[in-house]
């Protein structure tokens, strides 16, 4: 079977043609888990399928690097879609179907993807310092002094383990109109260089967090450890719609498993 690996800003994924429906059944939890081992398999942090949809271009089915199925990937969804382009599914609009419903994105000239993330109805303030809010999947926004300081798989870990449930973890710092963040991810359980989830949470937490917090559009650029995204949106009445994320989205390699 070919195979093919993505990365978006080091966020990066396996990624298998699916249309024909044959793949997935042998794809335990098992097997997934050893293509993403780092040692012992291809390595990443996340495994994707693309497969045939009715009603969408495609549909995007996305796993962690413990084997299991999860919730939405924001840098998987722009890999997917540069992948889609790569196999011959050519939209000047893309339409998909992920775990959290229907999403639309748009292949840049510049190679980057652009990705409608769903809209984000409520931000819960845990601590003082620290806020909690589903993005596609479900995410804990701290405010760090220097997050590129913070033993990342350490401090992570231990908020992601202290939770009542399963949560990434992000440290962010605002600085002007650009946010600087580092993420542990479930699923991962360690650190990984971006995620596109995170970083649209760290956008409308350093939204309510500043000036910027009145009503209207808003834009950050997000500088991760493997990559710079940036996110545009929109906030009126506690709600952010029109979320889009956008950054590099790069073919490494492909192979045969
Ligand atoms: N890397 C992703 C998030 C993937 C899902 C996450 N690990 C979880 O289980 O919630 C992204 O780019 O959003």
């Amino acid at each position: 079977m070919e195979f093919f690996k993505y990365q978006g800003a080091g966020n990066d994924f396996i990624l298998l043609d699916d249309r024909e429906g044959d793949v997935l059944p042998g794809m335990d939890q098992g097997t997934i888990a050893e293509l993403c081992d780092r040692h012992f398999g291809i390595g990443a942090d996340g495994l994707m399928l693309l497969r045939r949809h009715a009603e969408y271009d495609f549909e995007m089915l996305y796993y962690n690097s413990d084997g299991a199925p999860s919730s939405m990937c924001g840098n998987g969804g722009r890999c997917i879609v540069r992948f889609a382009h790569y196999l011959g599914i050519r939209r000047e609009v893309y339409h998909f179907l992920a775990v959290d419903g229907p999403h639309r994105a748009v292949l840049l000239p510049s190679g980057n993807v652009s990705l409608e993330m769903n809209d984000v109805t409520s931000v819960h303030q845990a601590t003082p310092d620290a806020f909690v809010l589903d993005t596609g999947s479900p995410h804990y926004v701290t405010l760090a002094h220097d997050p590129l300081q913070v033993n990342v798989n350490v401090e992570g870990r231990r908020i992601r383990q202290a939770a009542p449930f399963g949560i990434n973890v992000n440290f962010i710092r605002i600085n002007g109109p650009e946010i600087t963040i580092a993420t542990y991810e479930r699923g991962v359980e360690g650190e990984t260089l971006a995620c596109g989830t995170g970083v649209t949470a760290a956008a409308i937490v350093a939204t309510l967090q500043t000036a910027s917090a009145t009503e209207g559009p808003f834009q950050w650029v997000v500088r991760a450890k493997g990559g710079v995204l940036s996110v545009r949106g929109r906030y009126a009445n506690g709600i952010f719609t029109d979320l889009w994320l956008e950054g590099p989205a790069v073919k490494v390699f492909s192979g045969v498993i």
